[in-house]
């Protein structure tokens, strides 16, 4: 994979009437790369997508792809690939025809026609369905052919929105992996759209989050996952003990809470510290808490607490001893687990 950006986003405002839906969104993609867009309803990921493929006029900023401004180019003349949630199959023509479509309209026929619609068929394995419709087909089945259908036509750069939300949760499974075979095979530069945290994480090799319209981070799964920047994502990836950090104290309804530091070390100079339920220390620490709620999630226990710094999630091994609601614990929050937020709302 190149370091050098194969599709640049440069400052891309986007608007529906004098509703801007994006604004100055910058995005650099490199060629072979699988990119997650990820984030909440209604924060421009649909939006970003469509002024890729040329569906929305872009209001401001610059679409590049492999060298070439796309800004202006007509969605048919930018070599990029769209599979939709609902897969669009044209439901009149049999598997073998939905995949020929585009290729027909490009001018191609004869054997170097049937070659290009057999291997694009073999490559998602559907060849023994070649003749059925559309409606004789599984949600899975279907998704593979409007992937075949844009593979085929050997796009620079392949969209995907919601690829996977109709399908069940086995399908799911089976799809993402289908998805990074053909990924991995054709090298195709892809990105999807996705709502699934757990999509974006197992799938992409960076994902970018999206909130109100701007990118709020963009990292590797790892990146996202254990070192989010901001509360947003923190809350996002499941941090569910967030605060503000003010002279080495976290700030709370109930006032300032100081926190312990290893000897040596410093308080961080984060806005914020955020602690996934699991990285909470329950039974010994500096702070006491009375449990308020429990949950038996099979594999561990969930626990709410009151405390001194307002209610706190906490998870551990279900193999540990139970606490009874109103039992009054110590719990510790350790700064060396917290993640850093650099901006917390
Ligand atoms: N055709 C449209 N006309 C007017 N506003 C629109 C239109 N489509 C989207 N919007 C608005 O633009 C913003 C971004 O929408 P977009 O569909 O890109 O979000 P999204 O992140 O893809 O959401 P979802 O996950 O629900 O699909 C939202 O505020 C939305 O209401």
């Amino acid at each position: 994979m190149s370091d050098q950006s194969y599709l640049s986003l440069e400052k891309l405002t986007l608007a529906y009437g004098d509703s801007v839906a994006v604004a100055d969104l910058d995005l650099s993609v490199r060629r072979g790369e699988l990119i997650a867009l990820l984030g909440p309803s209604g924060c421009g990921k649909t939006t970003t997508m469509r002024a890729i493929a040329g569906l929305l006029p872009v209001k401001s900023g610059k679409v590049i792809l492999d060298g070439e401004d796309m800004t202006r180019t007509a969605p048919n003349k930018r070599a990029v690939g769209l599979v939709f949630q609902s897969y669009a199959l044209f439901p009149h023509l049999s598997v073998y025809e939905n995949v020929a479509f585009g290729l027909r309209l490009k001018g191609m026929k004869g054997a170097e026609l049937d070659a290009k619609v057999q291997s694009g068929i073999a490559s998602v394995g559907l060849t023994k369905f070649a003749d059925r419709k559309p409606a004789e087909l599984s949600g899975g089945q279907q998704q593979r052919v409007a992937l075949a259908r844009s593979m085929v036509m050997e796009p620079k750069v392949l969209l995907l929105d919601e690829p996977l939300s109709n399908l069940d949760a086995r399908l799911r499974l089976e799809m993402r992996t289908e998805l990074q075979r053909v990924q991995r095979e054709t090298g195709v530069t892809m990105i999807f759209v996705t709502h699934d945290q757990a999509e974006a994480l197992s799938l992409a090799d960076r994902i970018v989050v999206m909130k109100n319209g701007a990118i709020e981070q963009i990292g590797t799964p790892e990146d996202i996952y254990n070192r989010p920047t901001s509360s947003f994502v923190a809350d996002f990836v499941g941090f569910e003990n967030i605060f503000k950090l003010e002279g080495g104290a976290l700030k709370t309804e109930n006032g300032s809470v100081p926190l312990s530091f290893a000897p040596g070390s410093e308080a961080p100079s984060a806005a914020g510290l955020a602690w996934r339920p699991r990285m909470v220390t329950l039974g010994t620490g500096p702070f006491r808490g009375t449990v308020r709620g429990t949950s038996f999630a099979g594999h561990s226990r969930e626990y709410l607490l009151d405390s001194a710094l307002g209610p706190i999630k906490a998870e551990v091994d279900a193999s540990e001893p139970v606490h009874v609601s109103g039992s009054d614990l110590s719990f510790d929050l350790p700064v060396h687990k917290a993640a850093h937020l650099s901006r917390i709302a």
